[in-house]
């Protein structure tokens, strides 16, 4: 079976995915804090967020090290319910002490043309990468994602050209699938550039996609529908709906 060089960590929960989830973020963010100072972290929509509510009142977490991003995002007002900004802040960020400068939301006011919405948030994640650590593309400390049943991460969908984009690091499109249809996303290059990225999936809706993925990496979803995302450590928290037609060893989580 082809593995990239570091194989995914398969992590199944019964009960008790969220407050892992918690633990292994606040140790991800420690380690990233005593590093280089700061943690820069990018996050999904979806049924992602409910699973962060740990993070609130939780003692460990340094709010004031954050650098938050968006892996991707609806092109709506900032306080639409659409929005995975006003998700995360209704979920999270409005019960904890973040600097709401280090929150990086899209700029509401390029709503109205998504080419100069996409490059004002890539030069957002320029201001933050480029001239700190002048990478080619930016290192994430933790991208944390979810994944549809059709394999599509972030807003790249299956079949669509966004899957071989390989220079821009955000790019939108304008035909999603899954509604609404205007989106901002990541692109493959900046996945597959962070240091962690952490997939959370949980139902029996995602157990298809799940062992396709992972139990046939090569098989499973044609290369031209879904590309792999190998950064430097993949990790999968899931619950045992989820990972219920897995072939993949699963690992005992300890934070
Ligand atoms: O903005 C979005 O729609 C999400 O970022 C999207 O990529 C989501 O992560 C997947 O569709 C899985 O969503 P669920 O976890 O809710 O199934």
């Amino acid at each position: 079976m082809h593995q990239p060089p570091n194989p995914p960590t398969v992590y199944s929960f019964s009960t008790g995915l969220s407050s892992a989830l918690t633990s292994f973020i606040v140790k991800a963010q420690k380690e990233s804090i005593e590093k280089k100072g700061r943690f820069t972290v990018a996050l999904s929509g979806g049924s992602l967020p409910k699973q962060l509510k740990g993070l609130i009142n939780n003692p460990g977490v340094r709010w004031d090290k954050w650098q938050v991003f968006y892996a991707d995002e609806r092109v709506v007002p900032l306080d639409h319910p659409d929005s995975n900004h006003h998700l995360c802040a209704t979920e999270i960020f409005q019960r904890v002490p973040i600097p709401p400068a280090n929150i990086h939301t899209l700029d509401p006011a390029f709503l109205d043309d998504l080419e100069e919405l996409s490059d004002a948030y890539e030069k957002e994640l320029i201001r933050e990468f480029a001239q700190k650590d002048s990478a080619r593309f930016p290192v994430f400390d933790l991208i944390l994602l979810g994944i549809g049943s059709d394999g599509h991460t972030c807003s790249l969908f299956p079949g669509h050209e966004l899957l071989v984009e390989e220079d821009r690091w955000v790019a939108y499109l304008e035909d999603s699938p899954k509604p609404p249809p205007k989106r901002i996303t990541f692109t493959y290059p900046v996945l597959n550039h962070a240091a962690r990225v952490a997939f959370v999936a949980t139902g029996e809706g995602k157990a298809d996609v799940l062992s396709a993925i992972l139990d046939r990496p090569e098989g499973g979803l044609p290369a031209s529908r879904v590309r792999p995302v190998h950064p430097g450590q993949l990790y999968w928290f899931v619950d045992d709906n989820a990972s219920a037609k897995l072939q993949y060893p699963k690992s005992s989580f300890s934070a």
